[in-house]
């Protein structure tokens, strides 16, 4: 996620030697180096002089890292977290009284500057702090702000929703190749559908429900299709995952 979001803001103009990465594997520096033109060091000290710290590790490795970098952080500095389920408060307690924290939960379509990012401000988190984070966010796709109570939401919604799509188109390539479509062609058929369907989405306007009932014809072949889906319980399966993601988001909290 850390390298999708470098790459946003690189191609939004930011200039890559204003950026720093701190990379604990030194084996992927020289890539990042090449490929971005940013500067990669593996020491966390490197913080120092940075005024915006984005912190991208898995949430398990969060308080590990923010012990490592706190001593060294500048307290002016604003601290952008991508971690699920981390509360601001978490992150405040182990960093200097009165450090900006904005917590953010964006999405991997950031990578092609079609995120979806939530952002939710800590106690020390200025009007101005938050508009940068946002402004960051905003570098690939689109950005919210929202109270922190609902940010274990988003991370079930739209953080983990990229994985629900592509399960779903998985499962219809396969469906495809089942019915003797060569792969490549079932791929783009289902690929260039969901692309569609999500331009239609968007660009209508119109509810979900109205577009699936344009699909669908009185007695036709969606009609049999959605029958097999509500038999077979996927419309709640889709909502239990959802409240799945958010309790181990809210446990992820805790960690
Ligand atoms: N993937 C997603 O779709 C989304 C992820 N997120 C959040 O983003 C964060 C990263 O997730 P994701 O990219 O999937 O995870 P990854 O494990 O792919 O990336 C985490 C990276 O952090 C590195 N790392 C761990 N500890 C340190 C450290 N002390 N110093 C420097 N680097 C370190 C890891 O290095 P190494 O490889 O050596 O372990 C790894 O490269 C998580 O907190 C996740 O909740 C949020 C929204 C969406
Ligand atoms: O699976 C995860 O925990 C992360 C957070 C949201 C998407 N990926």
């Amino acid at each position: 996620m850390g390298q999708t979001l470098l790459g946003g803001l690189l191609r939004a103009g930011r200039d890559p030697g204003s950026v720093t990465v701190v990379d604990r594997r030194s084996g992927r520096g020289e890539e990042l180096r090449r490929r971005f033109g940013v500067t990669v060091v593996d020491d966390p000290t490197a913080v120092h002089d940075a005024t915006t710290v984005v912190l991208a590790v898995k949430p398990q490795d969060l308080a590990g890292l923010l012990d490592s970098l706190a001593p060294h952080l500048d307290p002016e500095a604003l601290v952008v977290s991508l971690a699920a389920g981390v509360t601001t408060a978490a992150i405040e307690s182990r960093l200097a009284p009165g450090t900006a924290v904005v917590r953010v939960m964006p999405n991997t379509p950031s990578l092609v500057d079609e995120g979806m990012a939530a952002l939710a401000a800590g106690s020390a988190c200025s009007d101005e702090n938050l508009a940068l984070a946002e402004e960051l966010m905003r570098s690939c796709g689109h950005a919210v702000v929202l109270a922190e109570k609902h940010l274990d939401a988003v991370t079930a919604l739209s953080g983990s929703g990229p994985a629900y799509l592509f399960y779903v188109v998985e499962a219809m390539v396969e469906a495809g190749v089942l019915l003797g479509l060569p792969r490549a062609t079932a791929t783009e058929l289902v690929v260039q559908t969901l692309v569609g369907a999500g331009a239609m989405l968007r660009e209508t306007g119109q509810h979900p429900t109205v577009l699936r009932e344009q699909v669908t014809s009185p007695a036709g072949t969606t009609a049999a299709a959605l029958r097999r889906l509500d038999d077979a319980g996927v419309r709640a399966a889709f909502v239990s995952a959802v409240e799945a993601a958010h309790a181990r988001s809210r446990e992820l909290s805790g960690g």
